[in-house]
């Protein structure tokens, strides 16, 4: 089963009309930064769509605060809300935000940020497999609720554009993890 595949269009179409909402949770993974800030680029959109996923990402940032680098290579899975602008109801229950901790600031070098992208998906598979592992307990009951297991994470060219990371580098890093992606390219 070829574990990457690429959709032209919009990341957040998926949340509007997703029709395989029902088998399986909707992951959406985005790059993020160990600082707590959704500042640029995709992750502000995230930001605006989902204001308590940032929340959730913000706060397990802060915890962090003392050692932000100790979040490197790893995956922080936050439900969203129906408060959220970008919430649909009837599939906003079922999506997932998977923020990859690739990059402290972004001044990490190519194959650094490479690295800690597969070290993030294998934490991420990791979680999947046994949420029990998952730090917060909405996000926890939406993977154990469902029925589908075999999960296919979505999302955009990861560290291609603020990270300014050469797509292969990424490409060969979630090729490792072993999850079967869906990368959205504009
Ligand atoms: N709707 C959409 N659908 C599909 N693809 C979309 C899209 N919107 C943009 N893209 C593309 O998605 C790729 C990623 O590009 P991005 O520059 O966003 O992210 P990145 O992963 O390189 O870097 C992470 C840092 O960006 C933020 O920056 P701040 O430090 O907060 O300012 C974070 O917080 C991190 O720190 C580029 O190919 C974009 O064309």
């Amino acid at each position: 089963m070829t574990l990457i595949s690429y959709i032209k269009g919009d990341l957040f179409q998926i949340t509007i009309n997703a029709k395989d909402a029902a088998k399986r949770p909707i992951i959406l993974a985005h790059a993020c930064n160990c600082r707590g800030v959704w500042g640029g680029g995709i992750a502000y959109v995230f930001k605006q769509r989902f204001p308590s996923a940032f929340s959730l990402y913000n706060a397990h940032c802060n915890q962090y605060s003392v050692l932000p680098s100790k979040l490197l290579g790893t995956a922080l899975l936050v439900p969203v809300n129906g408060m959220d602008v970008g919430y649909i109801h009837g599939i906003g229950e079922d999506i997932l935000i998977a923020c990859l901790f690739t990059s402290d600031v972004g001044d990490d070098s190519d194959e650094e940020i490479a690295h800690y992208t597969e070290l993030a998906m294998l934490d991420l598979k990791k979680q999947l497999e046994n949420p029990k592992l998952i730090e917060n307990r909405r996000a926890q009951g939406v993977l154990q609720r469902s029925r589908d297991k075999d999960f296919l994470i979505n999302m955009p060219k990861i560290n291609a554009g603020i990270f300014a990371v050469p797509w292969e580098l990424t490409e060969e890093a979630l090729k490792k993890s072993g999850l079967a992606c869906r990368v959205f390219e504009l």
